[in-house]
């Protein structure tokens, strides 16, 4: 049986698609939106016309009559805690997204968009891994403040392919390992899959910094600094996600060109470096106490993983843990349509979005 599938990814800055045949990339395609064009937008929900609009123009410059479309699929967004794997978008997803967002997030337009797109030509959407996967046991979610437990928000659907994959490559079952895998992308998030479920992460505001996030700051220098009168609320989550960690210290969020500042000799670009290869190790070092030291694999994923300087940095200070195997690009529109292919074939289900289930499950 031949399925096409629509994957939809939107970033910040772009809304990256693409269309495959059953396991075929048929096309592939970022579409930038300009920074001009984003601020016409109050909440990153009303770009999802402006941005559907863009993503049915480059189908239409490709020859892809959408009416040939099974399916559409998303990156699921900022919903309330729910399972991995694939959900049917539903009007009560849309309702949570586009009304009462978790947190606003570009990835919130993937169900959105790819719904109106589904309902226009009458097929089903889907969303895979959201961000907000949930699988913590109990002992992970106590933050050390009562009624402020942490959270399971991650880089769940590139972090849990990668797993997945590297467990079939192998000849093994992903529910028969116990891996860490450090997603290394504009944000960092560690995570450890215990037997197939992700159990605990360390995730881009409680650990290693990245090009453009913070990660784990001193609380108290943070409290006072909320408190100065010299930042708005806004501007306070700004400096720790967007304008935190690499593009603080060295004005950019390219570790390309950290690493050529690294060349002409740039010694605090080096420190830099060093530092975020430090904390991404000391990461995996806390998540391997999870499984008490029983790591099959350490998987080091994302853009950054391209970098040679920065897999053999982390391999030397974890290599003692486990093998570190190295998978690098953020594979995400590989891993949403892969996913909804093994639904399509019924080697998975996928779950129906309810929040009042969701709350008590
Ligand atoms: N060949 C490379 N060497 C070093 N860093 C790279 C390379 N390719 C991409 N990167 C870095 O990867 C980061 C982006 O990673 P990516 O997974 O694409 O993130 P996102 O999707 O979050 O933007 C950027 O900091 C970029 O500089
Ligand atoms: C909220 C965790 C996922 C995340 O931060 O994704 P991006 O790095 O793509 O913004």
């Amino acid at each position: 049986m031949n399925y096409r599938i629509l994957a939809i990814n939107p970033g910040s800055t772009s809304t990256k698609i693409a269309v495959y045949d059953n396991e075929e990339q048929l096309l592939v395609k970022g579409i930038d939106h300009k920074a001009e064009e984003i601020a016409n937008y109050e909440r990153i929900q009303d770009q999802f016309e402006m941005r559907k609009q863009e993503v049915l123009k480059v189908l239409a410059e490709n020859n892809i009559d959408i009416n040939t479309l099974s399916t559409v699929v998303g990156r699921g967004g900022l919903l309330p805690p729910v399972k991995s794997g694939a959900y049917l978008v539903n009007d009560e997803m849309i309702d949570r997204l586009v009304n009462r967002p978790v947190i606003e997030h570009a990835s919130n337009l993937g169900a959105i968009i790819s719904y109106e797109i589904a309902k226009s030509i009458g097929v089903n959407a889907y969303i895979y891994d959201s961000v907000a996967v949930d699988e913590f046991n109990d002992i992970a979610r106590l933050s050390g403040i009562k009624n402020m437990d942490r959270e399971s928000l991650s880089h769940a659907l590139n972090s849990r392919a990668m797993a997945i994959k590297f467990a079939k490559d192998n000849n093994k079952k992903y529910n028969e390992l116990n891996i860490i895998v450090a997603h290394l992308g504009g944000g960092i998030t560690v995570s450890v899959h215990e037997k197939g479920k992700m159990i605990d992460i360390v995730s881009d505001d409680e650990g290693p910094f990245s090009p453009e996030r913070s990660g784990r700051v001193p609380c108290k220098k943070l409290i006072n600094t909320c408190f100065s009168g010299n930042y708005t609320h806004k501007e306070m989550l700004k400096m720790i996600r967007g304008k935190g960690g690499i593009v603080s210290y060295l004005d950019t969020v390219d570790v390309r060109e950290v690493e050529k500042m690294m060349e002409e000799g740039n010694k605090e670009a080096k420190l830099v470096h060093d530092a975020m290869c430090y904390q991404v190790s000391k990461a995996i070092g806390e998540l391997a106490t999870v499984v008490e030291g029983k790591v099959d694999a350490i998987i080091l994923t994302g853009g950054i993983a391209y970098s040679k300087l920065v897999t053999k940095h982390i391999k030397r200070r974890v290599e003692f843990i486990s093998h570190v195997e190295i998978m690098p690009g953020e594979n995400e529109l590989d891993s949403l349509a892969l996913g909804t292919l093994r639904v399509l074939n019924n080697e998975e289900t996928a779950r129906e979005y309810k929040e009042e289930i969701l709350a008590n499950a």
